[in-house]
């Protein structure tokens, strides 16, 4: 499965720029082959936590319908990064799944919300998993700071997920930080780890670029630089069959003790 990470600007509070970003990304990811593409987190509005009540997205409305239409016009499934999503009683970070159809299949909203950034004074945590199925294949979406939770990506794997998505606002600051967890994420779990970070800065933060596709064994199989930048990379599922077989991790869990 071909696949791309739209490391895209994001302008910050600007859901008009930012939508015309998304579709000029989605429409290059689709010229060049890709079925699955990827969006970063919060990419209608960047971190413009303060002026939410303005700029988030009513039940997430605009931006389902918008990736419904990309998804069906190019016929690629969409991991939809994650938008504010104004839910009516508090706003969630969260990622919409698309396929190639047009049909919403997924929606998880971020689980751990980053206090460094405030998302806790202005966000309200997501309740449920993120594990979807695309292409007969499950896969599970996290967002940002939820790679600091392994226990939370274990969980997702042992119940059959084999590609990890991440959508990212990961500043460059904690650049080793990001490459290391993905790395280790993908390692631990023998499966594909696709993140999605944005480039370019906001009022508070410079961010890191670096999208990774990063492979069953941590093999690093496709790395974005800062800029703005379409990464692409291909998955082949087997190799997580190969390498589970090669060293197997899952049989040998001691579950008696943890
Ligand atoms: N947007 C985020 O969740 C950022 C997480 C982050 O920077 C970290 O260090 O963790």
């Amino acid at each position: 499965m071909k696949i791309a990470c739209l490391q895209m600007n994001i302008t910050f509070g600007d859901p008009e720029a930012n939508y015309d970003r998304a579709a000029n990304f989605l429409k290059k990811a689709s010229d060049a082959g890709c079925e699955l593409a990827v969006l970063p987190e919060l990419w209608t509005t960047g971190y413009d936590l303060t002026r939410l009540d303005e700029i988030a997205d009513k039940g997430a409305e605009r931006a389902k319908s918008f990736l419904a239409h990309a998804a069906k016009m190019y016929g690629m499934h969409i991991v939809g990064g994650s938008v504010a999503n104004d839910t009516g009683s508090g706003v969630k970070n969260t990622m919409i799944v698309v396929d190639k159809t047009g049909h919403v299949i997924h929606e998880y909203s971020k689980l751990h919300l980053f206090r460094l950034m405030n998302e806790e004074k202005y966000l309200i945590d997501g309740d449920s998993d993120g594990l979807f199925e695309l292409a007969g294949e499950k896969m599970a979406g996290f967002i940002c700071y939820d790679i600091r939770f392994p226990e939370w990506f274990r969980k997702q794997v042992l119940n059959g997920a084999r590609i990890l998505f991440v959508p990212a606002e990961w500043p460059l600051a904690r650049l080793d930080h990001w490459r290391t967890l993905l790395i280790a994420r993908a390692i631990e779990n023998q499966a594909y780890v696709v993140a999605c970070n944005r480039s370019g800065s906001d009022p508070d933060n410079q961010f890191a670029g670096h999208s990774i596709i990063v492979g069953p064994w941590g093999e690093v199989i496709a790395e974005a630089g800062e800029s703005e930048e379409i990464l692409i990379g291909d998955v082949d599922f087997k190799a997580i069959d190969e390498i589970r077989r090669r060293i197997p991790v899952f049989e040998d869990r001691r579950t008696a003790f943890y």
